[in-house]
This record gives C-alpha cells, sequence and structure tokens, in this order.
C-alpha cells in the first residue's frame, strides 16, 4: 500500500530562473553590461559560440512567460536582479527603465496570484565593477549593499521573499579558480577571497535591510551536493570531507556559525588567507530561510593531484546520468536537507533550485514533448523532500530549476532543464510533459507522487 504523500499546508511550489539565463537585451534602455557580456562574447567561452544577447527573450516576452506561469499553476516565480540593468555602473545612477522592467514583474507577478521570490545576485556582476576589482575588492560589500537599499526600497513593499547571493561557492569556484564562468580568473589566491568577499556582502544587504526595517524574508542560496566517501577508507574518508567543507560547510558555516570549518584550510593551504574576526560579525546576520540548490551528490576518492580537494568524484555504474553529468540520486537531497537542520538549528528551508537536462524529443503532433525522465526526476526528489519533511526538517516550499529552457552558462542552450520548451530560433514556448505533471502536484499539493 503506497502511502498517500502530504506536503504541509501552504507548502509553496514555484520554478526558478535568472536574468542573464532568459532576459536577453542586456544593454537595452541604459543597461550596463555585466561580465558575461564580455565573457560570452570572448571565443571559446561558451559551446557553440551562444550568448544571452536574446536567450529567451524575456525582457521583451515578459507578459507571455507570466501567462505560463499561471498556465503551470505556479504560486511563486523565483527569478533575480540584473544588477547593472538597475546600476548600469553598479554603484550610483539609477536607470529607471531598468528599475521599472522589474516594478512591472512584480505586479504581474501579484496580480496572478503568484508570489515573486527576488535573488538579488545570480552571477551576473556588473562589468564596471569588475574593472574595480570586483569581488576581490573588499569594498565590494558596501557596493552590493547599496544595490540591494535600491531594489528594497522599490519593491519590498510587494516582495516579501529576498535572497542575497545565487551560489557564493559556483562563483568563486567557476568564475576565479577554474575560470569556466565569468569573470574567467584561474588563481588559488583570488577564490577565497572572492568567496569570502561574497559572504561579507551578502552580510552587508542582510543587516542594509534589518536597518532600514525590512520586515520580511531575507535568506541566501547556496548549491549543496552531498559528499560520500568511495571505501570507509580513512583516505577516501578525508577526501569527501575536504570536498564537503570546500563545497558546502564554506558557505553555511560562516552564515550560521560564525566561522569558517577547519578542515578549509587544509583544502587551499598556502592559498587560505586568515580572515579579520569582524568580517564575522558582518557574515553572520540572522537570516530568515536558507535556499537549497539540490542536483546531484558525489562519490570520492582520495586523489592528490585533484586541486583543491583532492578527491576525485567516481561514476556510479548502476545509476542514470543527465546531460549535465550528474547522478540522478534523490537520497542525497533527503541527506542534504537533514545535514541542513540538524548543523544549523533547523531553519525554515526552500529547494530554490532542482531539475535535469535531459535529452528532449522535438515537438511531437499536437505539440506535446514527451519528457518522462525529467517528470522521474522530480517525482523521485519530491518525494525525497517528502521523507525530509517526515524526519522534521522546516520545509516551506520548492522551485523547479527551470520555468524555461534557458542559457545553460558555458553550455550554451545546449542543455534544457526547462519545464517550458523554448525554440531558440523562433522563441515559440512549449509546455513539456513535465510542465503538466508539476500543475497536477500543484493542484493536489503533491499527493499524485
Ligand atoms: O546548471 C543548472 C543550474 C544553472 O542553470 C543555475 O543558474 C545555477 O543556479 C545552478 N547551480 C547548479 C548547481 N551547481 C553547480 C555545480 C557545478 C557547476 C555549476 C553549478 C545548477 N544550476
Amino acid at each position: 500500500m503506497t502511502q498517500t504523500i502530504r506536503f504541509p499546508d501552504g507548502f509553496l511550489w514555484g520554478a526558478s530562473t535568472s536574468a542573464y539565463q532568459i532576459e536577453g537585451s542586456p544593454l537595452a534602455d541604459g543597461a550596463g553590461p555585466s561580465i558575461w557580456q564580455r565573457f560570452v562574447h570572448t571565443p571559446g567561452n561558451i559551446r557553440d559560440g551562444d550568448t544571452g544577447d536574446i536567450a529567451c527573450d524575456h525582457y521583451r516576452r515578459w507578459e507571455q512567460d507570466v501567462e505560463l506561469m499561471k498556465q503551470i499553476g505556479l504560486q511563486a516565480y523565483r527569478f533575480s536582479i540584473n544588477w547593472g540593468r538597475v546600476l548600469p555602473q553598479g554603484r550610483g545612477a539609477v536607470n529607471q527603465a531598468g528599475l521599472d522592467f522589474y516594478d512591472r514583474l512584480v505586479d504581474r507577478l501579484l496580480a496572478n496570484g503568484i508570489k515573486p521570490m527576488v535573488t538579488l545576485f545570480h552571477w551576473d556582476l556588473p562589468e564596471a565593477l569588475d574593472n574595480q576589482g570586483g569581488w576581490l575588492n573588499r569594498d565590494i560589500a558596501d557596493w552590493f549593499a547599496d544595490y540591494a537599499r535600491v531594489m528594497y526600497g522599490k519593491l519590498d513593499d510587494r516582495v516579501t521573499s529576498w535572497a542575497t547571493l545565487n551560489e557564493p561557492w559556483v562563483v568563486a569556484d567557476g568564475g576565479y579558480l577554474h575560470g569556466t564562468l565569468a569573470p574567467g580568473h584561474r588563481n588559488r589566491f583570488e577564490a577565497p577571497i572572492a568567496s569570502h568577499n561574497l559572504l561579507r556582502a551578502h552580510g552587508a544587504a542582510v543587516k542594509a535591510y534589518r536597518e532600514m526595517g525590512g520586515k520580511h524574508d531575507i535568506g541566501i542560496v547556496v548549491n549543496i551536493e552531498p559528499k560520500y566517501p568511495a571505501t570507509n577508507s580513512p583516505a577516501d574518508v578525508d577526501a569527501a570531507a575536504r570536498a564537503h567543507a570546500y563545497m558546502n560547510a564554506q558557505y553555511l558555516d560562516p552564515v550560521f556559525l560564525g566561522r569558517y570549518p577547519e578542515k578549509i584550510k587544509d583544502v587551499y593551504g598556502e592559498a587560505w588567507p586568515e580572515w579579520p574576526a569582524e568580517d564575522f560579525e558582518l557574515i553572520k546576520q540572522p537570516i530568515d530561510f536558507v535556499g537549497v540548490n539540490y542536483y546531484t551528490r558525489s562519490v570520492n576518492k582520495d586523489d592528490a593531484l585533484a586541486y583543491p580537494v583532492r578527491a576525485t568524484p567516481l561514476r556510479q555504474t548502476s545509476a542514470t546520468y543527465t546531460e549535465t553529468g550528474w547522478e540522478v540520486y534523490a537520497r542525497g537531497l533527503t541527506d542534504t536537507l537533514t545535514w541542513v537542520a540538524q548543523r544549523y538549528g533547523n531553519p525554515p528551508l526552500y529547494i530554490t533550485e532542482n531539475g535535469a537536462a535531459f535529452f528532449d524529443p522535438p515537438v511531437a503532433e499536437g505539440g506535446r514533448i514527451n519528457d518522462p525522465l525529467r517528470v522521474d526526476y522530480y517525482q523521485k526528489h519530491l518525494r525525497a523532500i517528502h521523507d525530509a519533511i517526515e524526519a522534521g526538517v522546516d520545509m516551506r516550499g520548492y522551485c523547479a530549476w527551470s520555468l524555461l529552457d534557458n542559457l545553460e552558462w558555458a553550455h550554451g542552450f545546449s542543455k534544457r532543464f526547462g519545464l517550458v520548451h523554448v525554440n531558440f530560433a523562433t522563441q515559440e514556448r512549449t509546455l513539456k510533459d513535465s510542465a503538466y505533471y508539476y500543475r497536477e502536484l500543484i493542484a493536489s499539493n503533491g499527493k499524485v507522487l
């Protein structure tokens, strides 16, 4: 007898996107370029030479996209603000047209009963700030807080869920250590500095929100990938611990505990600086929720040559893998959520991203797109969330990644995560079967699982 699954009353069902991945029009109406403008137009950085110049053309098709959200029955929509659209130089003069775009979007969402969940920074740093050192300049904490104040001032009368950053680990690891993401640096001494300044900026934005009398929810969004040792040998167990400290604990420990995990020094070695104590007073501002982005796990083997964690993920022979090479492992989501709850005092949690890129068949007759692997992925992971809820984790909501097929960063348009298919040649949108499945899930508060 399968148990009838019930999610808590008021559990919030949504979908997520980010500005640079869907908006297009990166320089329209006075917007200033982000670091992605230069990065995508540098040959070799993005598969097939794809760019965010048009993407999903959401900057112009936003009304149609809100209609799609309504068709799916979304209760919430998580999106990010393009910092440079609002502050073309990253600081100083406000671009009213940019602010108006987000103002109109928020109003239209609310008019359709959809809760806006705003992320202030999803990787698209204004180029003008990068030219002043960007995340390597300690002043960026103040620059980010000033930008946050502009957004709070404009939208906090209607936006009740704010996230400061999306995935500081990816910004530091991809943008400053491995160079796979903008701004494309490859420097092991820069990565911890960028990472630390991202956390300082988070704290400064939370502090600014509290100081202006903000009464709504503000939090941070982190990607968490549970790390399992390949064997129970001390070498593999320690390798998994290093990988865990680097990707996972390095972010939530400072925010909740006011310190880095001890193991991080073993990861970075000589590249790890000493930090001023007052930085942690700033970083550990109390927050109202944690957004968890979960996609996969990794099984790690000790490997002295794998910088910086000296651990190599091993492919699992009997597992299903997505188009991005990530193992489908829903149990890892339950383990992740219980780890966060137990380590940080059971804070309110949202899944702010969860989804998969699979090869989708072309649009069939009648406009159907059959994506059974994605439906199965969602079913498995929502059951895993329910297991965490049963274990006492304070789960508040779930946002699928992503509403639309979009620009998957260095992968270009080759990896499709959307509930909605986008024909990038025509900009035609088509709901996939997974969108119809998600609509039933939402309408039944998860009972159809
Ligand atoms: O890759 C899918 C999404 C991406 O489109 C989002 O913008 C971003 O927030 C996001 N984060 C992850 C999880 N972590 C990750 C791991 C390695 C490289 C890049 C992201 C997946 N995704």
